[in-house]
């Protein structure tokens, strides 16, 4: 933080009567370190866990620790740059970690202007200035970092991520006061110049730093391994679309609603002799097929929308505060759109067709998506309304295939 040399180093006393001082604190944040870089490396090999960002970790904690054991010399001098280094390594992991990857240019540009304001220092520019420069980007830095914890998708509530941010907050609000000690140092409180080799309290206070980031970090990539895993229980694995689960979870959500008076609608498709796909052109082209059918439904739906893989080459498409005129609208877009896009594996073209089931939660006026609440025997809900979107897609089969049938609803004829 400073090439400041620690004459005498007070002692930082712990009650009770325990007593350590900043040599000994530093060792403990190296050695602290030495394990968290020990961690990064094994969340990003063998687990495999938000490899990028654990190996900047990795170096962010590497690139920290010869500032922490450095004696008197060249290393020592270096100590700025490294923190800087780290810093900078330290918000290029958490904006990978938060997916915000793409930025990344206001974070290099400012590790590039602390690293000219600290080599600054050999052209001349008096190093109090040189390293007020540096602190002030760290600050930068730092406070960039909070803000994008604050910003992020982390799926954590208000206390927990007040959590995480705190630390940063902290260090942003040290460095800028550093920054500013270090321009008028006449009227700064001493502890402020010096750095955490002379003054025990700073080097505790690193510690602690050091270890709620880390601790913090550790919680945001497990945050991210729980994620990961909630979603692959909700998705099909070969399509991304949502699975049998979810849609299940969905339609128990849509059944109480629709005993509020919403209506929805449940859509069935299944591929016409998909089996010819698998056996002429291979079961690699098959699973192509599917992923085909997949992107067109996930282009075709809105956000409230469930698009499922029902099972093998069955689909689904459950469309909540849909009535059956939109419905059948889509029903009928999406055969169209499927019969006419274009397919092909290794250059021969297929033609892609299904045969669509249509069914409703109830029959709701043409215009609206609400009807008055309805009592259950009224509805056609959850497991009972897959059951006839299905039947209706296997009259579409027996009809012909490459069309569209409606299950038979009070109030509507079946096609
Ligand atoms: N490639 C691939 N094939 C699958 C998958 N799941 C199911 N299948 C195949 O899908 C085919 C379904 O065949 P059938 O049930 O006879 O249906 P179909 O040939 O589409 O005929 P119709 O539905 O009557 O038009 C079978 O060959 C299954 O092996 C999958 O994930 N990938």
């Amino acid at each position: 933080m400073g090439t400041h040399q620690a004459n005498a180093s007070p002692a930082f006393h712990l009650p009770p009567m325990i007593e350590l001082d900043s040599s000994t604190l530093l060792l403990v944040n190296a050695l602290f370190g030495v394990l968290a870089v020990g961690v990064w490396l094994v969340l990003a090999f063998p687990f495999r866990i938000a490899r990028r960002a654990c190996l900047l970790l990795a170096m962010a904690q590497t690139v920290m620790l010869p500032t922490l054991v450095a004696g008197p010399g060249p290393f020592r001098e270096l100590s700025g740059i490294c923190l800087l280094v780290a810093l900078g390594l330290l918000s290029l992991s958490l904006r990978q970690l938060l997916r915000l990857r793409q930025q990344r240019l206001d974070l290099l540009g400012l590790l590039a202007l602390g690293l000219l304001a600290d080599l600054a220092r050999l052209s001349g520019l008096p190093a109090p200035i040189s390293m007020a420069l540096t602190a002030l980007c760290m600050a930068a830095l730092a406070l960039l970092a909070g803000r994008d914890l604050l910003l992020g998708s982390l799926g954590l509530d208000g206390w927990l991520r007040g959590g995480l941010v705190a630390p940063y907050a902290a260090m942003t609000t040290y460095l800028m006061l550093r920054a500013i000690a270090l321009m008028e140092p006449e009227q700064a409180p001493q502890w402020l110049l010096q750095d955490p080799r002379q003054h025990a309290g700073l080097a505790a206070a690193w510690l602690v730093l050091a270890m709620a980031i880390s601790g913090g970090l550790v919680a945001l990539v497990l945050s991210r391994l729980i994620q990961r895993i909630e979603a692959l229980t909700r998705h099909d694995p070969l399509t991304g679309l949502f699975n049998r689960r979810e849609l299940r979870e969905q339609l128990a959500r849509q059944q109480a609603r629709a005993q509020r008076g919403h209506v929805h609608a449940l859509l069935m498709l299944d591929l016409d002799h998909f089996k010819r796909i698998n056996d002429e052109l291979g079961h690699a082209a098959g699973d192509a097929a599917l992923c085909h059918v997949a992107r067109l439904l996930r282009a075709a739906v809105r956000e409230q929308d469930c698009p499922a893989r029902y099972g093998g080459e069955e689909f689904a498409l459950l469309l909540p505060d849909t009535t059956l005129a939109g419905a059948m609208v889509l029903a009928e877009r999406l055969r169209e759109a499927l019969a006419t896009s274009v397919w092909s594996w290794h250059g021969r073209h297929w033609s892609l067709t299904a045969s669509f089931g249509l069914a409703l939660s109830s029959a709701a006026p043409p215009s609206r998506g609400r009807v008055p609440p309805a009592s259950a025997s009224e509805l056609l809900v959850g497991e009972a309304l897959v059951d006839a979107a299905d039947r209706a897609m296997y009259m579409a089969k027996s009809k012909g295939r490459n069309q569209v049938c409606l299950a038979p609803l009070p109030g509507s004829a079946p096609c």
